[in-house]
């Protein structure tokens, strides 16, 4: 079967952190394993226990990621929780050279840079049913201390009011319950331009 004309296109998934992206990326390449990949951002973060360089994130030192910017190396790129991000054409092209749909997990500062590109993704953007669930699920997650959490919070708020003005996002996924949400972003992924949901409000 040949993929819907939305396929060829890549994704942009966006969504404040802890909102459950990388759970929802993790499925849809167990169930699909040759037809999406990741696109392998550069980062100065540390890299967290379990990630290697050059699959989750391409670790580099803050000196090299200036070289790159100075390059032209980058889609996007943005400083985030003191740390920069940024998505690279080569990783791009390197994906829809392979057939595969380019996925794109990136922030809101660089969702507002791709749409001065060429691109022309699809934007999704994943949002947690509330402001308190998110802060329990990073809490839980256990990967921040306090202050990173605060800090997430604050950047959330902004993220989830950039989400409600019109048209930032094709398609809005509200994670509440998994399997519903995973249903949801596996049709967007395949090509689908399914209805979305409807971003809550932001006080809890
Ligand atoms: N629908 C859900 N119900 C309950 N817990 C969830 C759900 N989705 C994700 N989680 C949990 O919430 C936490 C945050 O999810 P995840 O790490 O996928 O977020 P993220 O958006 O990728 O964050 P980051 O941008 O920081 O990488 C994880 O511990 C995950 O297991």
């Amino acid at each position: 079967m040949s993929p819907l004309p939305d396929f060829l296109r890549p994704l942009v998934l966006s969504g404040p952190s802890g909102a459950g992206k990388s759970t929802l990326l993790q499925r849809l390449f167990a169930e699909f394993p040759d037809k999406f990949a990741f696109s392998v951002s550069h980062t100065t973060r540390s890299p967290r226990p379990g990630e290697t360089d050059g699959k989750q994130y391409h670790f580099v030192s803050r000196d090299s990621f200036l070289q790159l910017i100075d390059q032209g190396a980058f889609i996007e790129h943005a400083e985030f929780s003191g740390n920069f991000y940024g998505t690279s054409f080569q990783a791009v092209n390197s994906i829809s050279d392979l057939g595969r749909r380019c996925i794109l997990d990136i922030e809101v500062q660089g969702v507002r840079q791709i749409k001065n590109t060429s691109l022309n993704p699809v934007y999704l953007f994943v949002s947690p049913p509330s402001l308190a669930t998110l802060r329990s699920r990073l809490v839980a997650r256990g990967t921040e201390s306090q202050a990173a959490v605060d800090k997430r919070m604050k950047t959330a708020l902004n993220e989830i009011s950039y989400a409600k003005e019109p048209g930032p996002h094709d398609v809005v996924i509200v994670n509440d319950d998994l399997d519903r949400a995973y249903a949801l972003f596996k049709k967007v992924a395949l090509g689908e331009k399914p209805a979305g949901d409807v971003l809550p409000p932001l006080d809890d």
